[in-house]
């Protein structure tokens, strides 16, 4: 059953200026699947991610997520189904200071109105499943990145979204925080059966996907998918981003 379905989506910025950020992209995703998204810096990721999120119009074609056209949605009714078939996990983790860890965590819930004692349960449930019991009470100042990231990836899938998005999520953390992050994502897939979706520059980070999608110059430029070995597919990771022409950093040497 096919999740995601993009159809000719095309995007062009400005007005008099004009610049096509995304050309003609087509992509099915199953339901289940753990996609990574590469490319050089400027090829079109976060314009994907965010044409994919409801947050940016693409200028054509059309996306349909579990068979449905959000576009078509007035602005209320694209809140609700952002907030409930969809979850988000950023870069800089995107927590709210003022609450404590527990309170980011339900917020979803919250907004929707969901009684306490529900709520209360979801929160039990998904933190002992992402092992933060013991920070739920703390301020997100007293956390690690490591720890804050697990408490977004817990505000995230909460609702069990249908579809969910990340931004670089290992981007602002250190090397073992985010092999415990992609572990994590890696469980939820399997365990939950969420259908991810995840932008990165990180080679190890887009070796625990099923599928990686390689984006250039806003087209697809190639798909590699994992067979039994994380390993050999870090290095045909690392070897389709050569050909890319990626970054330094994009096409690390680092083994593991
Ligand atoms: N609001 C905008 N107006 C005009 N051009 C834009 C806008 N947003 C992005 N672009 C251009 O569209 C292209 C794709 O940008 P995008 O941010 O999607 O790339 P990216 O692959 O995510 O890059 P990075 O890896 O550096 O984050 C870039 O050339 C960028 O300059």
């Amino acid at each position: 059953m096919e999740i995601l379905k993009l159809k000719h989506i095309s995007k062009i910025y400005g007005d008099k200026v004009q610049f096509s950020a995304l050309k003609n992209i087509n992509l099915n995703i199953e339901k289940g699947e753990f996609i990574g998204i590469m490319g050089p810096s400027g090829s079109g990721k976060t314009t994907l991610l965010n044409v994919i999120s409801t947050i940016d119009h693409p200028t054509s074609g059309e996306v349909l997520i579990n068979g449905e056209n959000p576009y078509i949605l007035n602005h209320s009714k694209l809140a609700l189904f952002r907030r409930r078939k969809l979850g988000f996990v950023f870069q800089d983790f995107n927590l709210i200071d003022t609450l404590t860890i527990g309170e980011n965590i339900v917020l979803p819930l919250t907004l929707d109105g969901h009684k306490v004692s529900m709520m209360e349960k979801k929160l039990k449930d998904v933190a002992a499943r992402l092992g933060i019991e013991n920070i739920l009470s703390k301020r997100t100042y007293e956390v690690s990145g490591g720890q804050a990231q697990r408490a977004a990836i817990a505000r995230a899938i909460i609702h069990t979204p249908l579809l969910l998005l990340a931004d670089e999520p290992t981007g602002n953390l250190d090397s073992k925080a985010a092999k415990d992050v992609m572990e994590l994502f890696e469980c939820i897939n399997n365990d939950m059966g969420v259908t991810t979706l995840m932008v990165t520059h990180d080679a190890k980070s887009a070796s625990y996907c099923h599928r990686v999608i390689f984006i250039k110059d806003g087209q697809l430029f190639n798909e590699i998918h994992r067979g039994e070995s994380r390993q050999k597919f870090y290095q045909q990771i690392i070897d389709v981003l050569s050909l890319l022409g990626g970054e330094e950093h994009d096409i690390a040497t680092v083994r593991f």
